[in-house]
């Protein structure tokens, strides 16, 4: 990840396309460009094609057209079991195996490219520190002995083992309850700022896009509604879309600011 200087463009989407048989238009020229160091989260209705556009980027999808470039190498000339070796994947319901336990889901990536097994367990140790989880209690439990959200940190730990520049999040904190889910959301972005990978999220949730993401694009129908930081979205809505998105966090923060002012 050292190589990556904050800035630099780890993947840039360019007019990405993906047309279903049967004719739906997922994703519909999508443009998007994602430095070391950025959050980008993705939003929308559903079957806005939010899903689509993430997993067109590490090849889970095929794209009809546009290109897509990790690094500045275009995914489509790349070996797409490499590829996903190289970009992180942190899925809602954390998708790890449950016949393995935290350590053997995490070295996951790091046995696939035949590290020696002295640093892999020296690394899976490492990351159960990173995401706040003790390594002597945690690294023989199985997914089934741990709650919703020590098992997320496990699938982000999978996630980071092996220095991806680029981290791909689909609705990762989505089934968790509200305080695990913010507790998870701080450590990720301290994460982040410290590791300075790439991320690229999606989520349904406006108000976690304004509190989690550097730059949020919004999607309608396979469009890209608006790009813009959180600020752009709310001072300068481009779109009726994209205050409706709005309209539900801001319903939120006046309910608990009017009971605090009736205090
Ligand atoms: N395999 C598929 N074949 C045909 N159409 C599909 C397929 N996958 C998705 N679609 C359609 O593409 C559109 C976008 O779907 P996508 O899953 O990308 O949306 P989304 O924004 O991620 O939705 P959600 O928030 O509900 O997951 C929808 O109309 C959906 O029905």
């Amino acid at each position: 990840m050292s190589e990556n200087a904050i800035g630099t463009d780890v993947l840039r989407l360019e007019g990405l396309t993906k047309r279903y048989p049967g004719g739906v238009i997922a994703a519909d020229a999508v443009d998007l460009t994602v430095s070391a160091g950025e959050l980008v989260a993705i939003v929308g209705e559903s079957g806005s094609g939010k899903t689509t556009t993430l997993k067109a980027i590490n090849r889970l999808i095929e794209p009809s057209a546009g290109t897509i470039l990790f690094q500045g190498r275009d995914v489509l000339a790349l070996e797409s079991h490499a590829l996903r070796r190289e970009i992180g994947w942190v899925m809602q319901g954390d998708g790890l195996f449950p016949h393995l336990t935290a350590a053997q889901n995490i070295a996951v990536t790091p046995r696939l490219l035949k590290w020696d097994s002295a640093r892999i367990a020296a690394r899976v140790d490492e990351l159960l520190e990173l995401v706040r989880l003790d390594p002597e209690d945690f690294r023989d439990r199985y997914p089934h002995q741990m709650s919703g959200g020590q098992r997320q940190r496990i699938a982000i730990a999978r996630a980071l083992a092996v220095e991806p520049p680029l981290i791909l999040l689909d609705e990762a904190f989505s089934a968790l309850d509200p305080v695990t889910r913010a507790g998870l959301q701080d450590d990720f972005v301290a994460l982040q700022h410290r590791l300075q990978f790439a991320a690229v999220m999606v989520t349904h949730d406006m108000a976690e896009a304004l509190l989690l993401a550097d730059r949020i694009l919004v999607m309608k129908s396979g469009r890209v509604i608006q790009t813009g930081t959180p600020s752009d979205l709310v001072n300068r809505p481009a779109d009726p879309y994209v205050t409706e998105l709005l309209a539900a966090p801001a319903k939120q923060a006046k309910a608990v600011a009017a009971l605090e002012n009736s205090a």
